[in-house]
């Protein structure tokens, strides 16, 4: 194995070889162990349709569910937060229907991103990029969870995975920024399969993998932006070999989104020396 290959899947977590149900079982139970130990009120968590948000809803709501059983109230938002009108807002309702949350909320992102857009273009005198537009609607989303988390005490799902990870897929203090990350460790292709043990239907558990933050191109998928695919990502980080191009390009990611993995550097680090 490469060398640094071998650093990231010890930093990542990441097995090999899994036992879906174990892994749902072990997940599920590290959410309730963690709200109990910090008696916190419950989750909320965005629903795009995408697999990893209708993996995490799921586990959430099953974890509400058996905190119920014993004795715990809890409370768990499914939360969609549209841009205005989702071009697969199908598959968010197929996600929505599967996940059962106790409680499904809508919080359109619109108005709040097109004020962003406005002041921005007056302090800026330019328009904001399709690309950096994206990253608002991100941390627009992750406003809309930190407000209803502080209404009801609820901790801040993340979905962030070792397949975003590994690449620094994720906007900073955007869809990155969370209080709990029930998928870390898995790669892609395990996170479809404890989907498809949970029972999700094919159309969620297949769904091709998208960002979806432009406003020029929806749906655009993960693997075109990022040039690498999936397969390749994951077998990476199963300790497989993969061509030549594809390992240097996540090194080259992963090496350069450090900076995200990490709290705010400060003179006490030496990481990126
Ligand atoms: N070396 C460094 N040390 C400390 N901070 C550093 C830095 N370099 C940049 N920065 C900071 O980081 C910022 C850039 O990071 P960031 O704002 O995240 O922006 P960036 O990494 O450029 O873009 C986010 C990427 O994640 C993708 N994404 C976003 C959200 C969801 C998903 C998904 O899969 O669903 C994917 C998106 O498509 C895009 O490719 C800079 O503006 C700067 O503030
Ligand atoms: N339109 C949306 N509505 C609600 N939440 C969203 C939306 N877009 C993104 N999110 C939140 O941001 C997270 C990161 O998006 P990301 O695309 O990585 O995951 P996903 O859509 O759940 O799965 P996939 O990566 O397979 O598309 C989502 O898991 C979800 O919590
Ligand atoms: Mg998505």
């Amino acid at each position: 194995m490469r060398e640094l290959q071998v650093q990231i899947i010890a930093e990542l977590g990441v097995q090999a070889h899994i036992d879906p149900a174990a892994e749902i079982t072990r997940r599920v139970t590290f959410m309730k162990d963690y709200l109990k130990a910090t008696r916190t009120k419950g989750f909320v968590l965005g629903i795009s349709g995408g697999l990893d948000s209708t993996l995490a809803g799921r586990m959430a709501q099953l974890a509400v569910e058996d905190l119920a059983n014993d004795g715990v109230e809890a409370n768990f938002i499914a939360v969609r937060l549209p841009y205005g009108v989702q071009h697969d807002e199908g598959d968010a309702q197929a996600a929505m229907d599967f996940i059962g949350a106790k409680s499904a909320q809508t919080f359109n992102i619109a108005p709040a991103v097109d004020g962003f857009e406005a002041e921005f273009a007056k302090t800026a005198m330019a328009d904001v990029s399709d690309f950096n537009k994206g990253n608002i609607k991100a941390r627009s989303r992750m406003i809309a969870q930190y407000a209803l988390a502080g209404h009801e005490n609820l901790l801040v799902i993340g979905t962030d995975h070792a397949a975003e990870s590994v690449t620094g897929f994720f906007t900073k203090f955007g869809d990155g920024g969370a209080d709990i990350l029930p998928l870390f460790t898995l790669n892609k292709r395990q996170n479809r399969a404890l989907l498809k043990e949970l029972g999700a239907p094919e159309q969620l558990y297949n769904k091709v993998p998208t960002a979806d933050l432009l406003d020029g191109k929806p749906g655009r998928t993960d693997e075109e932006e990022l040039g690498i695919s999936y397969e390749q990502i994951d077998d990476y980080l199963e300790g497989k070999t993969i061509p030549e191009a594809a390992a240097a390009a996540i090194e080259r990611r992963f090496l350069a989104t450090r900076h995200k993995r990490t709290v705010p550097v400060s003179l006490l680090d030496t990481w990126w020396r």
